[in-house]
Order: structure tokens, then sequence, then C-alpha cells
């Protein structure tokens, strides 16, 4: 039977990483992002045939944006078996000048957006009896992250405890949610983040001395979503280059 999956945040980085991989190892995957021509683009590039994406307008901070996006799946497909909750977004602001507005705008995208996901894919995988979440975390949620990125920080440690949450509530409904918890992965993301002249010092202070790969981040997905993988649940995976280590 084909598998069908859905990534949110899925037009560039990390989660067109995840769909190009789902892809590969065949699934059926919508390309969800708060930019449709984005989402269009990537579906594009990396299925030119289009006979196995869709791309769909998701906005995480909408609900009826998560409903509107199942329907169109369960429309085109009848069903859905895995959902990536990935897309995030941070600002850059020292902790003590976020003002409660910036605060709410992180974390009704990342910790919100991740709920929501949870919710709106859980119930319907529950009612199928099977499912596969996977949330993206971040190292920054687990060791507080840096000194600009407060909120980003805690959006994130609220998706671990998120997960566990929701992996409790659907393990009995063959539902398994996990989350992946990434370090510097090379990404337009960090490019952005860090100017080139403090690239080799962050390079310098991983352990492994290098950045990670979004490709693997994509295989790890791809491992979590598999059937087999029904004994895992309420876990984040760390892949942080040994950042940290519990
Ligand atoms: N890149 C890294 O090193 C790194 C490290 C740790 C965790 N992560 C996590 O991995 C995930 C992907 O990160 P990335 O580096 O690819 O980021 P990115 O900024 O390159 O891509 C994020 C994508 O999410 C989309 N997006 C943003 N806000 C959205 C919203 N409200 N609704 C729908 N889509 C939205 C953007 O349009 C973009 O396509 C995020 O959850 C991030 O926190 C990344
Ligand atoms: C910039 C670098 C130190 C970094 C980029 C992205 C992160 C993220 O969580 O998205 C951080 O964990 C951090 O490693």
């Amino acid at each position: 039977m084909t598998q069908i999956a859905l990534v949110t945040g899925a037009a560039q980085g990390l989660g067109r990483a995840i769909a190009g991989r789902l892809l590969e190892a065949g699934y059926t995957v919508a390309l969800t992002d708060r930019s449709a021509e984005a989402a269009e683009a990537a579906a594009r590039e990396l299925d030119p045939s289009g006979e196995r994406t869709l791309a769909l307008e998701l906005d995480v901070a909408r609900k009826a944006d998560f409903e509107s996006a199942l329907a169109a799946v369960l429309a085109r497909w009848g069903a859905l078996h895995v959902a990536v909750n990935n897309a995030a977004m941070t600002l850059t602001t020292p902790v003590m000048q976020i003002s409660p507005e910036e605060f709410d705008r992180v974390v009704s995208t990342n910790q919100r957006g991740t709920f929501v996901g949870c919710q709106v894919f859980g119930a319907h995988m529950a009612t199928a009896g099977y499912g596969r979440i996977i949330n993206m975390a971040s190292l920054a949620g687990q060791n507080g992250g840096t000194a600009t990125g407060a909120h980003y920080a805690a959006s994130k440690g609220a998706i671990v405890t998120l997960t566990k949450i929701f992996a409790k509530e659907l393990a009995g409904a063959g539902v398994t949610v996990n989350a992946i918890a990434p370090g510097p992965i090379e990404s337009p993301a960090v490019r952005a983040a860090v100017p080139p002249e403090r690239l080799e010092g962050l390079i310098a202070s991983i352990p492994v001395k290098r950045l990670g790969d979004a490709g693997f981040i994509g295989d790890l997905v791809v491992q979590l979503a598999r059937p087999e993988a029904y004994f895992t649940t309420g876990a984040t995976w760390d892949v942080n280059g040994g950042l940290f280590m519990r």
C-alpha cells in the first residue's frame, strides 16, 4: 500500500530535505508551507511529473489551514499515514527586550503550530488506527539556545513535552509521536544566522567538528515513519554532533 506523508514548512531547508527523502523511500508527499508558491516550486523540483506530490498552503499559525490541508490530502489520496510538524520561525531579540507580542508570534508558529498539527493529524490517524507523527524540536530547546532566541528555545522545549503528551494519548490507537532535536545543520537558516566569519568558530565548538546534514534528518524521519518503528514513541532523537548529551 502506498504510504502518504505531509510535511509542514517543506519549501526549503530541512522540510524540503525530509520531503525529498520520503519521496526517495517511495512515499507520496504533500509539501506544505505558508507560501503556496514556494511549496509548489519545491514540489516541482523534487517531483517534476507531479504524480506523487501535492503542494498546499498551510500556515501553521492557522488551525483552519491544517484542516483544509488534511481534507485536500484525503480528497486526493484517501489516507494520511505520516505527518511531519517541521515549520518554525525564529526572531533575534535579547530576552529582556522581547515584547509579549513578539513572544506570542514565535510561540504561535512553533509551539502552538506543532500542538495543532498533533491534534488535527493525530485525530485523523487515531480514527484510522495507524499513524506516525514526527515533530521538529531543536538543541535550543534542550540547552536554552542563544541569549537572543529565548522565545524560539522555549517553544522548542515545549515541543519535546508536547511530543510526550501526544505519544501517551495516541499510543493505544496505533499512532506514534516522536521528535527530532537537531543541532546546527548545513542549511539556509544556519547560513543566514551565522556570518561567514563566525562559521569556523561554530564548527570548532561542535565535538564532531562538522555541521549536520539535512539529508540525514530526512533519513531519520523515514526510519521513524516506518510501520516497524512502532516501539519508539514519546522520544526525542538528538542529532547534534555531540553538543548535548543526555
Ligand atoms: N537548520 C538548523 O540547523 C536547525 C537546527 C535545529 C532545529 N531546526 C528546526 O528544523 C526545522 C526546519 O528548519 P530550517 O532550518 O529548515 O528552517 P528554514 O527557515 O530554512 O525553513 C522553515 C520553513 O518553514 C516555513 N514556515 C515558517 N513559518 C511558517 C508558518 N507559520 N507556517 C508554515 N510554514 C512556515 C518557511 O517558509 C520555510 O519554508 C524548524 O523546526 C527548525 O526549528 C533547524
Ligand atoms: C546558528 C546555530 C548556532 C544554530 C542554528 C539553528 C538552531 C536551531 O535550533 O534552529 C540552533 O540549534 C543553533 O544550533
